[in-house]
C-alpha cells in the first residue's frame, strides 16, 4: 500500500477535513491532496466519492478553504477528494515563470513532450489517486463523480467523457470548455502535447463531446454554471467558450444544462454561491 502522510486534520460539520501527502509515481514528485470524510455513524460504512479539480494557480487548499462545500458533503454523506493542480518542484526550466503555465497549471493532461513528461495529471487523477483513495478511505468505488472550476472544469469534463462508466455524473463551474481554441489551452497544449492538433482533440471537452453522437441516451445531464461578469468570458473574451461545448453537445445529443449566472465573476464567491446546487446534482446519481 502506498505511504500516505497526514499533513492536517480539522473537524468540520461533524466530519473531518484532511490533507495528505505522498510520493506520486505518475508525477515523479511529492503530491498533496485533500479529503473530506463525512460523519461516520456505522462501522464499515462506505460513502460515494466526489472528485473536485481546481483551477489555475490553485493548490489542494483553495477549494477546501473558500467554497464552504463541507456542509453539503456532510449533509449528503459524500467523501470529497481534491488533488493539487500540477507536479511541483521538478526544476523544469520555465516551470515557475507564469501563473497560467507550468506549476499550478497541469491542465489535467498526460504530457507527451520530453521536457514536460512528468506532467501527468490526467493519469494521476483517473488512475493513481482513485486507487490510493480506494485503498485508504471508506469509499464505494462504484459510486464516483467528478466536478471542478475553470481549468478543473475542463479536467472534470474530459475525465468524465474519456472514461465511460467510471463516473456517475459530472458538473463544472466556468470550465475551459474548448481548450484548443482558448489562449490558455493553445499555449499549454503546444508545450505539453506538441504542435499536432489531432493530439489536442484527446483532451478538449468540446471535441470529446462531439464524439459522443449516438450515445447521448447513456450520458446523464451535464451541469455547467457560468458567470456573466467573468473576466475570462465577458465582452467576447474567448478563454472559456462554454457555448462551443453546448453547441457540440446539442449536435451529439448529449444533455447539458448551461446556467448563465447574472453578475457573477470567475472567483470563489461565484463557486461558493452555486456549490450547493452541484452537490444536489451529484447526489441524485451517487446516493443509493
Ligand atoms: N490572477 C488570478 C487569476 C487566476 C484565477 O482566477 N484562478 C482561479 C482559477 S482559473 C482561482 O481559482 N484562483 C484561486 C483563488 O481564487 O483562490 C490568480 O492568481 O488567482
Amino acid at each position: 500500500m502506498a505511504e500516505l502522510e497526514e499533513v492536517s486534520s480539522a473537524k468540520c460539520f461533524g466530519g473531518y477535513q484532511k490533507i495528505f501527502k505522498h510520493k506520486s509515481a505518475e508525477l515523479g514528485s511529492e503530491a498533496n491532496f485533500s479529503v473530506y470524510i463525512p460523519p461516520i455513524f456505522t462501522q464499515n460504512e462506505t460513502f460515494p466519492v466526489l472528485y473536485w479539480l481546481s483551477g489555475l494557480t490553485c493548490t489542494e487548499k483553495n477549494f477546501i478553504e473558500k467554497s464552504g462545500f463541507q456542509q453539503y458533503a456532510s449533509q449528503h454523506k459524500v467523501v470529497v477528494v481534491g488533488p493539487d493542480t500540477s507536479p511541483r518542484g521538478l526544476n523544469i526550466e520555465g516551470e515557475e515563470d507564469s501563473w497560467d503555465f507550468g506549476t499550478g497549471a497541469g491542465y489535467y493532461v498526460d504530457a507527451i513532450t520530453e521536457k514536460w513528461k512528468n506532467y501527468r495529471m490526467y493519469s494521476y487523477v483517473t488512475k493513481e489517486l482513485p486507487t490510493l483513495v480506494q485503498q485508504n478511505f471508506p469509499v464505494d468505488p462504484t459510486r464516483q463523480s467528478i466536478f471542478g472550476h475553470s481549468m478543473g472544469g475542463h479536467g472534470a469534463l474530459i475525465c468524465f467523457l474519456k472514461n465511460p462508466g467510471m463516473f456517475k455524473s459530472v458538473s463544472a463551474l466556468a470550465p475551459i470548455a474548448n481548450m484548443s481554441m482558448s489562449p490558455w489551452g493553445m499555449r499549454a497544449f503546444t508545450a505539453y502535447l506538441g504542435p499536432d492538433k489531432e493530439a489536442w482533440k484527446e483532451y478538449d471537452a468540446t471535441e470529446l463531446v462531439r464524439k459522443q453522437a449516438g450515445k447521448g441516451g447513456e450520458i446523464p445531464e451535464i451541469l455547467i454554471d457560468q458567470g456573466t461578469e467573468d473576466e475570462w468570458f465577458k465582452d467576447g473574451k474567448a478563454y472559456l467558450l462554454p457555448e462551443h461545448f453546448v453547441d457540440a453537445a446539442k449536435e451529439a445529443g448529449v444533455p447539458v444544462k448551461l446556467r448563465m449566472q447574472e453578475g457573477y465573476g470567475h472567483n470563489y464567491y461565484f463557486v461558493s454561491t452555486f456549490i450547493r446546487d452541484h452537490f444536489e446534482h451529484h447526489a441524485k446519481h451517487l446516493t443509493k
